[in-house]
């Protein structure tokens, strides 16, 4: 089946009343596997091949890693060489143009962009997924750095904002409601049981009050073919657009 005649499968059963089961992604930008889950997500969502309500969830991975006594898989030398290789392939499989990072400390100096992007979740919602794909294109995909302001406004200008919005967006993801919020989005993603990144939560319950029914976890880009069978629709590989189904 084509992902267009999907599309109209999903909203089928939309119509329907069938509960919209949510996907809340938690990523931060260091993870280049969050990139690719994060890509893989907003095409199911923009071909309709998925009924989901998905939100995006910028989180701080430095402090799960803290909290859970996890520590980064690159700090252990085997799985750092498995993942080298496997980020290699993972990037040819989804047809991403990820880069080996020049510099790999680059990896954990993105509080600063966590930061921003929860400013942008506030202020600017609209401009939030546009800035993940810059933030991920400069820092994973060879366009430039995410740590300095310098590299921030320019990612900010790579959506489309202007120079003073930019600047504004930047400076508000200093104020101190910001920096609480991604500490409370890192706190959600740690009581839903994240211990790295991509942290993905589903739930597919209609009651979306239903506190009492729990979350249910998937770790990493490499588990949507579960995730889609949990909330009974169609997966196709990262590109259904290209699928010959
Ligand atoms: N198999 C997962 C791997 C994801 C992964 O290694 N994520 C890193 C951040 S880029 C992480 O948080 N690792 C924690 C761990 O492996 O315990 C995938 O394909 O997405």
């Amino acid at each position: 089946m084509a992902a267009k005649g999907l599309a109209t499968a999903a909203s089928a059963a939309r119509r329907r009343g069938r509960a919209v089961p949510k996907i809340d992604l938690f990523y931060d930008v260091a993870s280049p596997y969050s990139w690719l889950a994060f890509e893989t997500l907003m095409r199911y969502r923009d071909l309709g091949v998925w009924d989901a309500d998905i939100t995006l969830r910028p989180f701080f991975l430095g402090g799960i890693m803290k909290a859970t006594g996890n520590k980064p898989p690159a700090t252990l030398k085997a799985k750092g060489k498995y993942m080298k290789g496997d980020l290699a392939r993972m990037a040819k499989y989804h047809g991403a143009p990820l880069v080996p990072l020049k510099d790999p400390r680059a990896m954990f100096e993105t509080l600063a962009a966590q930061r921003l992007l929860n400013a942008a979740a506030v202020d600017a919602p609209e401009q939030l997924e546009g800035l993940t794909r810059e933030l991920w294109t400069r820092l994973w995909g060879g366009g430039g750095d995410i740590a300095s302001e310098q590299g921030l406004q320019e990612a900010c200008m790579g959506t489309g904002m202007d120079a003073s919005s930019a600047r504004s967006l930047l400076a508000r993801s200093g104020d101190a409601d910001i920096k609480a919020r991604l500490k409370e989005e890192t706190e959600v993603a740690l009581r839903r049981g994240a211990f790295g990144a991509p942290w993905i939560s589903l739930r597919t319950c209609a009651d979306d009050d239903d506190d009492r029914k729990p979350w249910e976890a998937f770790f990493g880009c490499d588990r949507f073919d579960v995730l889609a069978q949990a909330m009974g629709q169609p997966w196709f590989g990262p590109h259904p657009s290209l699928s010959k189904l």
